[in-house]
């Protein structure tokens, strides 16, 4: 994996950093690794993330899966951090075993997915770090139901992935259920490289060695200096631009099997850094697709983005027939992956010359060595934004407040934010 940081020079954008400011920043990098790897040698709350290539058990996860022989299917029922890192994974990857995610309440959806499954045959892996999630709990139960309905021994067919208390652990407790750990001190959207994340890439056949070989490479580039470690040359340039007004940061991938790592880098993002009134908001897009949809606002709407360009240098090909029509001959016996390639690097000096910063990432291939870089990178580069802007990362204290009047609003208790949405200003057009 490697990072260029050409396009977020002073000499190739506005509010560009210079060399010299990167050298600044460079000590400040220092500083925050070393407190960083303090926090790791201490397996403190959050730190401990970093820690998961070494300490995740690959053979427990497998032994606990390999009681499901031959599913046709996969249902991960969780929410956040508990469903974006395997999906990230299984949908990034071609398996036999088709994996779905129910990380949503929306009733028609449910049942949609629901009656196309040959529960029989299909495995449910329940997912909460805090097994409290209303989310996560109402579906677990529309879909034990599903199964009671169509005859199957739902117990038979659920395993469990949560915190050592909780009301999913007690469920899994009392039914004796099949159940994984999640890891201490990680939060949900860091835990990917964990229980959390590999036991679906598990499932479905995947080479999670291989995806913690590839996380364990880019652990070890960890370094006090951002010029040694692609993952703290990325936070540590994307927290420069944030502080030059770049608040939002376009994550652009050109693999159609990285478009859920984009939902899985908001999580990341967001969650970790959007505290105290600071943040930088990550963007969802897709290349080269969305150069036909947001391209136009990154080039010359406000100078408010960093957008960040990803792709893997080798991937499988297709290629493009000659032809006689006139004007697309130049793309007969060219490829997709050619064409691809020139959409690429055709947006990024598109970028440039408009002033506008963006990075290229880059990985071999969309593999799981590549996946495990690449999630582990963005980890490592969310902690190093967080050391640099002083906040903390770690927590999501803003999110408790919905929860709260949701609950109320359901008559899970009293709570004054649930007083506070009947009182909501009105102004009905219709
Ligand atoms: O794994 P849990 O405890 O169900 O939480 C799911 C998600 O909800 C959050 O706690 C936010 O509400 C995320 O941080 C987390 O990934």
């Amino acid at each position: 994996m490697q990072v260029d940081l050409g396009n977020v020079l002073d000499t190739a954008s506005v509010h560009g950093v210079s060399r010299d400011t990167l050298e600044r920043l460079d000590s400040r990098v220092a500083d925050a690794h070393n407190r960083i790897e303090r926090g790791r040698e201490a397996n403190e709350h959050g730190y401990e993330a970093l820690n998961l290539p070494r300490r995740t058990d690959p053979d427990a996860i497998r032994d606990a899966v390999s009681r499901f022989d031959d599913p046709s299917a996969v249902v991960t029922v969780g929410i956040g951090g508990s469903a974006l890192g395997a999906a990230t994974l299984t949908e990034s990857l071609e398996s036999d075993v088709d994996a779905y995610y129910l990380d949503n309440v929306d009733p028609e959806a449910v049942e949609r997915l629901l009656d196309s499954l040959d529960l029989a045959s299909t495995v449910v892996n329940v997912v909460s770090r805090s097994g409290t999630t209303a989310e996560t709990l109402a579906n677990f139960l529309v879909v034990r139901e599903a199964m009671a309905d169509a005859g199957v021994d739902w117990a038979d067919r659920t395993f469990v992935t949560t915190g050592e208390e909780g009301n999913l652990r007690d469920l899994a407790e009392k039914h004796d259920l099949p159940s994984l750990p999640v890891p201490d001190g990680v939060p949900g959207r860091f835990s990917v490289l964990s229980t959390v994340g590999l036991a679906a890439a598990a499932i479905c056949g995947h080479d999670i060695d291989a995806i913690l070989d590839g996380a364990a490479a880019q652990e070890s580039r960890l370094s006090d200096s951002l010029f040694d470690s692609p993952a703290y040359a990325y936070g540590a340039v994307s927290y420069a631009l944030a502080e030059r007004g770049m608040r939002q940061n376009a994550m652009m991938p050109y693999a159609e099997s990285l478009e859920t790592f984009s939902e899985w880098f908001a999580q990341l993002w967001a969650e970790s850094l959007g505290k105290d009134g600071l943040g930088q908001t990550p963007l969802r897009a897709l290349g080269a697709t969305d150069q036909h949809s947001q391209l136009q606002l990154y080039r010359a709407g406000p100078r408010d983005k960093l957008v960040t360009l990803v792709r893997a240098t080798d991937r499988d090909d297709v290629s493009i027939p000659e032809t006689d029509l006139d004007g697309l001959a130049y793309l007969g016996g060219s490829s997709l992956g050619e064409l691809l390639d020139a959409e690429f690097e055709a947006t990024e000096a598109s970028l440039a010359a408009a002033g506008r910063p963006n990075v290229r990432i880059e990985i071999d291939r969309v593999d799981e060595y590549g996946l495990g870089e690449l999630l582990y990178a963005m980890e490592a580069a969310c902690v190093i934004y967080g050391e640099l802007a002083n906040v903390d990362t770690f927590v999501q204290p803003a999110v408790e407040w919905g929860k709260r009047a949701a609950r109320g609003l359901l008559g899970g208790g009293d709570f004054e934010e649930a007083d506070a949405v009947a009182e909501k200003e009105r102004l009905v057009v219709e």
